[in-house]
């Protein structure tokens, strides 16, 4: 029987952000197969960014009525985690065929299954070649789960964005993004949280003077820190899971992992393709091209020092479609890129990061300000406002910031923009803003 070799200009791996963003601009001129072998979307929409915001929707508008009480406002909304749950799935239970409807309308084909490549432009998916004359890898990350003893009840963010019913009692294990920011939603729809952190430290890229902050809020918000503390084991008992630690022992009704994730590339066999892999990731060159130059890769499946985010993977997968349409493309160069962790409240930053400028104090001025009085702040009842700037001393430019807020995620695309402006504030001043928002306050973060 003839074998089944089908050929196309160029094959991504991986439906999701980076994988997706490429997808379109090639098709417009190109023969392009997108491969799949989960869910059409990826994490972001399906089991990430999305979902989790949909969840958090609840807990913010709790949480803005929570600082209002004896100002106006009598009595806390409960959150109904079931009816929460159905929101949420009404938005993501489209998400995977509206995708697929989306690449096919585009003229992408599409395959759902898990390739391998059998040389350096081919793979193989059952018993069909697949060929191109270039490849994206678009594969992402999963979670890590430590093969302790009782791995088994050992759960992810995956599961937690699906649970049914909330649990009576949670813990999460780590200190990152996944596990402060779906901490914060639980402890917010009711359930006694415990929070264990192999060290003393959470969310580590973010300034510490900020993050003891927000624990000190979690804290309050019923979040108990388990610090300096290991989790050994997981048994199951009559009434829930005993987490054995290298501290106190802690019974729980359900414990989700959130150590961090791990490049999704163990089973494309790369090594026929000539495409170097290491622990943390796949290695590319500032082309974005792997050890075979005809191979790109996009997204969180690189091994690089920009943040691992839905709209970097869609920079990167944007990038690399001009990079194959024109191999005359310069390196990649990334715009200045904000981070937001979604609790309550918000810490978010973008530029310069504060400890690097405090250690450069000669080249940068630090404008450090407690706003909570600030009419913005104000109006909300906001307990606990800060916003730090950083401002370059010749130029006299925005170059970072950090901002502790309910509405940092606003106001750090604010100052993002300012910032890959280069605006001055002379500049902004000749700007008028509605009034009284938080934009109209720009100015004074220049100090
Ligand atoms: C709980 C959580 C919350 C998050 N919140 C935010 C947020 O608020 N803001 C933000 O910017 N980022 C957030 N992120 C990160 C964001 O989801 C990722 O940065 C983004 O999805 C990366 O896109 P990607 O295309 O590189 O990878 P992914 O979205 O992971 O897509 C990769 C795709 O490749 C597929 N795949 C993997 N291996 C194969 C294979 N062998 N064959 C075929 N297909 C394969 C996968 O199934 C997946 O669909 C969050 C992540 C998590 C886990
Ligand atoms: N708001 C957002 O933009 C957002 C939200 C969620 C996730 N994300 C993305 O997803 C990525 C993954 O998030 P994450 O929270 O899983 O990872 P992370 O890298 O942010 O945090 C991992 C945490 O696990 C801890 N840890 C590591 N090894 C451990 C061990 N052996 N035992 C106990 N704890 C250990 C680390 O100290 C750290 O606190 C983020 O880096 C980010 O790129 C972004």
């Amino acid at each position: 029987m003839a074998q089944d070799i089908q050929t196309f200009d160029t094959i991504i791996i991986g439906a999701g952000p980076g994988g997706s963003a490429a997808a379109y601009p090639l098709a417009t001129t190109q023969k392009v197969l997108v491969i799949e072998n989960d869910l059409w979307g990826g994490t972001c929409p399906n089991r990430g960014c999305d979902p989790k915001k949909m969840l958090y929707s609840a807990v913010e508008v709790r949480d803005r009525a929570r600082n209002l009480q004896g100002s106006g406002l009598n009595g806390l909304p409960a959150i109904d985690w079931p009816e929460l749950m159905a929101f949420k799935r009404a938005y993501t239970d489209h998400v995977p065929a509206d995708t697929l409807s989306g690449l096919k309308a585009a003229n992408i084909a599409t395959v759902h299954g898990r390739p391998h490549f059998i040389s350096e432009n081919q793979l193989k998916i059952n018993e069909t070649i697949y060929q191109a004359d270039h490849f994206i890898l678009a594969t992402g990350q999963a979670p890590v789960v430590p093969n302790i003893p009782g791995h088994e009840y050992l759960q992810t963010s995956t599961d937690f964005l699906n649970l049914s019913e909330l649990p009576e009692r949670i813990a999460f294990v780590g200190g990152g993004y996944v596990a402060i920011e779906l901490a914060n939603i639980a402890a917010s729809s009711g359930a006694e949280v415990h929070l264990l952190q192999h060290n003393q430290h959470i969310l580590r890229d973010f300034p510490e003077d900020y993050t003891q902050l927000l624990s000190a809020a979690m804290t309050t918000n019923g979040v108990t820190f388990h610090w300096d503390t290991e989790l050994d084991g997981v048994t199951e008992t009559d009434d829930g899971l005993l987490l054995t630690t290298n501290q106190k022992m802690l019974e729980v009704d359900a414990v989700f992992v959130a150590m961090g994730r791990q490049p999704q590339l163990a089973t494309l066999n790369l090594a026929a393709a000539k495409v170097s892999v290491e622990d943390k990731g796949l290695v590319v060159n500032n082309h974005l091209q792997t050890t075979n130059e005809r191979i790109y890769g996009v997204g969180d499946v690189l091994l690089k020092k920009q943040p691992k985010l839905t709209p970097v993977a869609s920079f990167e997968g944007r990038y690399v479609a001009q990079a194959i349409l024109n191999d005359k493309v310069a390196p990649i160069t990334y715009p200045t890129i904000p981070q937001v962790v979604y609790a309550s409240p918000q810490i978010a930053q973008v530029g310069v990061k504060l400890d690097f400028a405090k250690e450069h104090a000669d080249q940068y001025r630090i404008v450090a300000q407690d706003v909570s009085k600030w009419y913005t702040f104000n109006r909300i009842k906001e307990p606990t406002a800060r916003v730090t700037t950083i401002i370059d001393q010749i130029s006299n430019l925005l170059v970072g910031a950090v901002v502790y807020a309910s509405i940092a995620e606003e106001l750090i695309n604010d100052l993002t923009a300012l910032i890959n402006q280069h605006t001055t504030q002379e500049q902004l001043s000749q700007q008028i803003m509605a009034y009284p928002t938080p934009a109209s306050d720009l100015t004074y973060y220049y100090g």
